[in-house]
């Protein structure tokens, strides 16, 4: 229960932080899809701890291994299994705190849950196991990539530090160019040296990954429950420290009159197109063919370097401090982990339309 996502593409993921390894197993991706192994260990760098000086310390190559589902470079319409083996855990960095409860991580609530946890990085409540969803993001990626649907994620926010542009005036091509993933040149040094800052005062800070995908056909949701953006928000709010999710106008809407926020609707040749888009690609829970656009708030990082109060196990009240390699913002490694929840609804709803109509 709680390890499993979507309804037609699905994924399991396994594995904790500090266990052998992890990984996730796909099942329902169509047979005969090309699976370029490049690109998924492409997406996998992108995520991987250790990659740059705003990033945890922790070096994992997070190399990847496919088990089955792949004959000849294609799927097979079996499940594609895909693990990652864990090679640099320093499990000592939390012997200090194993029967301690870190403020604001999943210490406390996984001990009354499970009663039972594996107090070593956080176990199975590590971001860690966003590697398997990115693995298996990407391979949703390139089922959407069949179709022609582009998605992309960006920083747009490190702590106080906005990027205050809206995306169509942005060169997606700018975000792998720097290490804070902020297509804005500019923008992005300020927000590396803020985190760097705040990173060497031991310290953390939150911030704000958008999201565009485009070229999203008609008629992906629901018109109740699954609606598309529901999903949407799971799918990010199920991503570690995520706070908050809006899309289109979001709570920006509230303050504007329904004459200013319809989008009115124009023919262009003989497609359904709006003028303006506040409904962030998505009406009555379905796809309108706009783009989807959407924002995701990721709060700071729980374990801080500086003594905090907290409680241990017996009720005894303590001090935590942290130890080890954690990440002092959490956005720049967020941003192919937005991607890849965003790759797995949408290939998930492309497969439920199907579903729905004769003529599909
Ligand atoms: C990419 C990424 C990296 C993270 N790195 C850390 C980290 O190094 N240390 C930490 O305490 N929390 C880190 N977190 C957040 C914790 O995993 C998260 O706070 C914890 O699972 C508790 O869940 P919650 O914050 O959603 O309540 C990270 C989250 C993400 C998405
Ligand atoms: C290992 C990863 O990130 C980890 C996420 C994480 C957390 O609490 O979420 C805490 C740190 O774990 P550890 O102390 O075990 O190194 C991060 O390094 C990863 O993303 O691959």
């Amino acid at each position: 229960m709680g390890n499993s996502f979507g309804k037609v593409f699905k994924i399991s993921t396994f594995g904790e932080s500090h266990g052998k390894g992890l990984g996730v197993i796909i099942d329902g991706c169509p047979a005969g899809l090309p699976i370029d192994e490049a690109f998924i260990r492409q997406e996998l760098q992108r995520r991987k701890p250790g990659q740059s000086k705003i990033t945890t310390q922790r070096k994992e190559e997070d190399e990847c291994q496919i088990l089955s589902g792949v004959f000849e470079g294609k799927s097979t319409g079996t499940p594609i299994a895909i693990v990652i083996m864990n090679t640099d855990q320093k499990s000592k960095d939390y012997s200090h705190i194993a029967d301690k409860y870190r403020p604001s991580h999943a210490d406390y609530t996984y001990q009354e849950k499970f009663g039972v946890r594996d107090y070593r990085g956080g176990g199975r409540s590590s971001a860690r196991e966003t590697a398997a969803r990115v693995a298996a993001g990407a391979v949703a990626k390139l089922f959407l990539k069949h179709i022609g649907v582009e998605i992309n994620a960006y920083v747009s926010q490190a702590g106080h530090i906005k990027l205050d542009k809206p995306y169509q005036e942005l060169d997606f091509a700018e975000i792998e160019k720097n290490i804070v993933r902020c297509p804005d040149p500019e923008v992005a040094q300020d927000m590396i040296d803020y985190i760097d800052e705040i990173r060497k005062n031991r310290d953390t800070v939150g911030g704000v990954v958008s999201c565009v995908a485009k070229n999203v056909p008609v008629g992906l949701g629901e018109p109740v429950f699954d609606r598309l953006h529901a999903d949407l928000g799971k799918s990010m709010l199920s991503i570690n420290a995520v706070k908050g999710f809006e899309y289109g106008s979001g709570f920006e809407g509230v303050t504007m009159l329904g004459s200013e926020h319809n989008d009115a609707f124009y023919m262009d040749g003989d497609t359904v197109r709006t003028k303006t888009n506040h409904s962030g690609g998505i009406q009555g829970g379905i796809s309108n063919g706009e783009d989807i656009y959407f924002r995701v708030a990721f709060k700071p990082v729980a374990t801080i370097m500086k003594d905090q109060d907290s409680v241990n196990q017996a009720g005894d009240q303590v001090t935590v401090s942290g130890k080890g390699r954690h990440d002092p913002c959490v956005v720049p490694r967020a941003v192919p982990i937005v991607e890849a929840m965003a790759a797995l609804v949408l290939a998930d709803f492309v497969l439920l339309k199907r579903l729905n109509k004769l003529d599909v």
